[in-house]
């Protein structure tokens, strides 16, 4: 992220309610040691609803690091570094090539260095304490208090812990140290860092590291919503602990964090997108449709995030006619029986290659059926194209009423010519706004879809005040075929809509 990004997610952290705010590694880039700075002046000097967040940098443990940390840092009103070294033996034999009394005495020498600057709030962080050696871990957090740290970091930096391993870990340790707060940093590796944090929880951490949709090195760290959602969901199980943090902003902190660093989440990704609160399968939708409660554990106002279809209720092939007849509903038909197979019949039938049921397709299948009365329907097409001459197609249209009509006319292409052909019989006055053909399958007998979207010519057409445009889509093997299908559906329900609001004038 650029520096004003950091600025605007740091705000968006403060809103949350967030109690450490993790601003940056100075030492690592002038980009850092200025955004570190920034967040610290601004951020961390602003309250918000009374409070306001700690800031706190990264430092190894060298004098260099922690200087150039503290300078940026001690800006803010309730400052804090996070000095660090790797306690493993991996580690420390092959990154850091330190002995065991050399990591120790450093890392103590270095925390009262901090100290001694001025820095009330200094935390240690036992690098790889996942695979570190218990004693020894002991020993060096207990130096690392003695020295003057009142926050104990214990990463399980390769994400390669179990939960419960996790758990007994951060019991042993709240056994053998006294005087500082666990805090529970663990990475994403085996999928297990949610659930690791969670344990640290329950054995007695009191801060957890995290980051908005779970962002970080590698596999990336613990999710702040998955284990703020866990929590406020479980709390139970948790002894009644709890967060400060204010869900409402999850949301956009999700949104906001994916787009500016360019890592997207998943359709399906816990807690904040939208796939969370969509129910397809026909048995879940009958279960959320009779109570919420049957699938779901949380609500999307819980995250401030809006549901991506109606309701929530997405048809596709596995639903059943529940599902069908709610979205049915909410479009004003109220379609049961034999009406209402005949069109879950269809529904499953084109399912199978479509994915996306919008209220458009959904109201296409009912003109389909026949339960809005086409007005016209058509009776003939012809079609004539070639290298020679321009494209020419007539129509044989039928009327409700049992007329027929027949127009004849050229275009630029066939399509162009059948539409043209269908004005001059349909005649009233609409543009088309969108014309969409693909193919629903590969290979040369694949099954073509369309979609037009037509409205009148400069101002949508207008029915009982409401701006309306209108869709019609069909498929079919026949281009052509499959376009004048499209077209007569959505030209039907235009003139369905204005003879009904012509009828409601005149009543
Ligand atoms: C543990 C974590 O996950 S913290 C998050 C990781 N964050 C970062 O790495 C921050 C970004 N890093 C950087 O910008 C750079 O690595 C810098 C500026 C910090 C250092 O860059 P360089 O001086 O070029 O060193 P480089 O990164 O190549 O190597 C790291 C050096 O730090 C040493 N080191 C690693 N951790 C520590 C530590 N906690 N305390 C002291 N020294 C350490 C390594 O042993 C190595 O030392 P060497 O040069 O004597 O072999
Ligand atoms: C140093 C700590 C906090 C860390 O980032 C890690 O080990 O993953």
């Amino acid at each position: 992220m650029a520096t004003e990004q950091k600025l605007v997610v740091a705000r968006l952290l403060s809103n949350l309610g967030v109690d450490v705010i993790d601003a940056g590694f100075p030492r690592s880039s002038p980009e850092s040691f200025n955004s570190s700075k920034a967040i610290a002046s601004e951020v961390g000097c602003q309250p918000v609803k009374g409070r306001v967040p700690v800031i706190s940098v990264m430092a190894r443990c060298n004098k260099k690091d922690i200087d150039v940390a503290w300078e940026v840092v001690r800006h803010a009103r309730r400052p804090s570094v996070v000095i660090f070294i790797a306690t493993s033996e991996i580690h420390m034999k092959h990154k850091l090539r330190m002995s065991k009394a050399d990591v120790l005495n450093t890392a103590a020498e270095m925390v009262a260095y901090a100290r001694s600057l001025g820095c009330q709030d200094v935390a240690f962080g036992a690098e790889d304490a996942g695979r570190s050696d218990k004693e020894f871990l002991y020993h060096i957090l207990n130096e690392a208090i003695k020295a003057g740290a009142s926050t104990l970091v214990i990463p399980d930096t390769v994400g390669y812990n179990f939960p419960s391993e996790y758990g007994n870990l951060i019991a042993d340790l709240r056994a053998n140290t006294s005087g500082a707060i666990i805090s529970a940093h663990c990475h994403n590796d085996l999928g297990l860092a949610t659930a690791n944090t969670l344990a640290g929880a329950e054995a007695g951490a009191r801060q957890l590291e995290v980051t908005i949709n779970g962002i970080g090195e590698r596999a990336g760290n613990a999710s702040l919503e998955e284990v703020v959602m866990a929590i406020k969901c479980r709390r139970e199980l948790l002894g009644g602990l709890h967060t400060g943090i204010d869900t409402r902003y999850i949301a956009e902190a999700s949104k906001m964090v994916a787009e500016f660093t360019g890592l997207y989440v998943q359709p399906h990704k816990a807690i904040v997108r939208a796939n969370v609160f969509t129910h397809e399968s026909g048995i879940h939708q009958d279960g959320v449709l009779k109570f919420t409660g049957t699938y779901e554990i949380l609500s999307p106002d819980d995250i401030g995030l809006s549901r991506s279809c109606e309701s929530g209720i997405k048809l596709g092939k596995l639903s059943g006619r529940h599902g069908l007849k709610f979205r049915l509903l909410k479009l004003g038909y109220d379609i049961n029986g034999k009406e209402l197979d005949d069109i879950f019949a269809r529904l499953k039938e084109i399912a199978g290659t479509k994915k996306n049921f919008s209220d458009d397709d959904i109201e296409a299948l009912v003109h389909e059926n026949g339960h809005l009365q086409a007005v016209w329907s058509l009776g003939d097409l012809q079609v004539m194209h070639g290298t020679f001459g321009s494209p020419t197609v007539t129509v044989k249209l039928i009327s409700c009423y049992g007329e027929e009509k027949i127009s004849c006319s050229v275009g630029e292409g066939p399509v162009d010519a059948a539409y043209k052909a269908i004005n001059n019989i349909v005649q009233i006055p609409v543009v088309i706004r969108k014309y969409v053909n693909s193919a629903m399958e590969e290979g040369i007998d694949a099954l073509a879809s369309t979609q037009v979207v037509v409205s009148q010519d400069s101002n949508e057409i207008v029915v009982q005040n409401i701006v309306r445009t209108f869709s019609g889509s069909a498929t079919g093997k026949d281009i052509v075929i499959a376009s004048v299908q499209a077209y007569l559906n959505a030209l039907n329900k235009a003139v369905w809509a204005i003879d009904s609001s012509a009828k409601m004038l005149s009543a």
